[in-house]
């Protein structure tokens, strides 16, 4: 079956006090077992805001996402950190980019501290205190539980609790959402909507209503494809 693809609509440009373009998409085109995902796909995010990529299950959001941290290669086009391809200046783009995948990294046999130690100090933070931040996801009393004896929301907020000490302008994140309990959501819209004012950018996918970011934040790339 040859699949025919896509694209998008990229909604109308948030109006905002920062007007850096932190990361453009150049026509990118990704393929998959000869299906078109997208097709010269371009769009710019600017410091400030927040992005929800839309699309049914195998529409190529998370194909996306992947592209544009450059954990994989578009077919065609290219993906630029402020003005350079993210090949040319990929330690710069590294540092500033915050990456939460569907796995989110979590490592099953090691406690909540641990994972969270591990991921602050591999990232340079080593001034933070593990606990402290694991108390804002709500995870007091539980610092020493293995990870996977978390129940699955607990599992992702350890993922998530990374967000709450970061300098990383750039967060590219999987369905955040996942398994998230409604308080939570809450306070994790409320982390992006700071960030986004601290000039910061959230890139996401979440099938989850964000309609309380309000429409004058939120922007949203759809991606969509029909079988023929
Ligand atoms: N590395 C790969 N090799 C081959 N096919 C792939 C690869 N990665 C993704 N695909 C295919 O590309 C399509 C899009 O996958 P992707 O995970 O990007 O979709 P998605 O929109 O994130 O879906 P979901 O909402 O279900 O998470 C799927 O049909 C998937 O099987």
């Amino acid at each position: 079956m040859l699949c025919v693809f896509l694209i998008l609509d990229v909604e109308d440009e948030v109006t905002d006090s920062h007007p850096t373009t932190l990361v453009s998409a150049d026509a990118l085109t990704c393929i998959r077992e000869e299906r078109i995902l997208f097709d010269e796909l371009s769009f710019d995010i600017q410091a400030g805001d927040i992005v929800q990529i839309e699309g049914p299950n195998g529409a190529g959001k998370t194909s996306l996402l992947r592209i544009i941290a450059g954990l994989s290669r578009p077919y065609a086009g290219e993906v630029l950190y402020q003005g350079d391809n993210i090949t040319r200046c990929r330690d710069e783009f590294n540092e500033d980019l915050l990456y939460l995948g569907h796995l989110a990294g979590v490592k099953s046999e090691l406690t909540a501290e641990e994972n969270l130690n591990f991921s602050l100090r591999i990232s340079g933070y080593d001034e933070f205190e593990p606990r402290e931040i694991l108390s804002k996801v709500n995870l007091t009393g539980f610092e020493e539980a293995l990870a996977g004896h978390l129940s699955a929301g607990q599992h992702r907020r350890t993922a998530l609790a990374r967000l709450w000490h970061t300098n990383c302008r750039i967060w590219i994140l999987d369905e955040p959402f996942t398994a998230i309990d409604k308080k939570g959501v809450e306070e994790l819209e409320q982390l992006f909507l700071a960030h986004a004012d601290r000039g910061g950018c959230v890139i996401m996918t979440t099938h989850q209503d964000m309609s309380k970011i309000g429409d004058d934040k939120l922007r949203k790339i759809k991606l969509d494809y029909r079988f023929v």
